[in-house]
């Protein structure tokens, strides 16, 4: 993947958006546990409020995914008026503390990516861009769940490659160090997930699921061409 715009890693996947009806495999079921790898920060109970998340999902399908075909819209810039009200909450949880995401004088811009899953669609395994984002990615769940999955880049000596993390919707998972560079992040394309554990699991049907990620973008990478959202 050579494009100068592409946001991922080149070798891991060639420029995933939200894509592709599948067949349901074999499923393990998946907790809200968070998966033992340093930088990954997840809170089940952290939960956007109901009131804020309607508006925004309502605001973000009016605004960017107003016509058909689009599942991914990148906005760049203060990213506040883009997504109202979502950055002040944001700002104030713990979990953010331990990313360099709100730095105490912002020098970078900020950069959102919208990403929009009708049931059974899902996104390729990837690091997103090294060497455009700062660390620390937030991303948020809205609308509908989805186990996302994380295998390390490197093989390494441990039994199991692949973690699992159900996501429940209004949850806010934070990517940093280790779990933003040494693994990558992808979801299966399903229409439903097993959740809970290997004695005690249901089966969860995905609805249409809006994520949106929030990154700070690098000096000098904060011009990408005209086609982006400038606000
Ligand atoms: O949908 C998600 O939660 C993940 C999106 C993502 O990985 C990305 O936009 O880079
Ligand atoms: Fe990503």
């Amino acid at each position: 993947m050579d494009s100068p715009d592409s946001l991922f890693d080149e070798g891991l996947a060639a420029s995933p958006t939200p894509s592709d009806i599948a067949v349901v495999g074999d499923m393990e079921p998946t907790s809200s546990c968070a998966p033992p790898i340093p930088g990954l920060f997840f809170t089940p109970s952290l939960l956007l409020p109901l009131e804020l998340a309607d508006q925004i999902t309502e605001f973000c399908l009016k605004h960017y995914f107003n016509q058909p075909g689009v599942n991914q819209i990148m906005l760049f810039g203060a990213a506040s008026d883009s997504t109202p009200g979502l950055l002040a909450f944001i700002k104030h949880q713990p979990l953010v503390k331990f990313t360099p995401f709100f730095p105490r004088t912002p020098t970078h811009a900020r950069q959102a990516i919208l990403n929009l899953y009708h049931p059974g669609e899902g996104i390729t395994p990837h690091v997103d861009l090294l060497k455009r984002f700062g660390d620390g990615i937030v991303g948020l769940s809205l609308g509908s769940s989805c186990v996302m999955q994380f295998t390390r880049v490197e093989e390494a000596d441990d039994n199991v490659r692949l973690k699992q993390l159900f996501l429940p919707e209004r949850t806010m998972i934070v990517l940093s160090g280790d779990a933003h560079y040494a693994w990558t992040h992808g979801i299966e394309k399903r229409t439903t997930d097993l959740v809970g554990d290997a004695k005690t699991f249901r089966i969860v049907e995905r609805g249409v699921r809006l994520s949106i990620t929030f990154r700070w973008l690098l000096a000098s990478e904060d011009v990408v061409g005209l086609e982006v959202t400038k606000l």
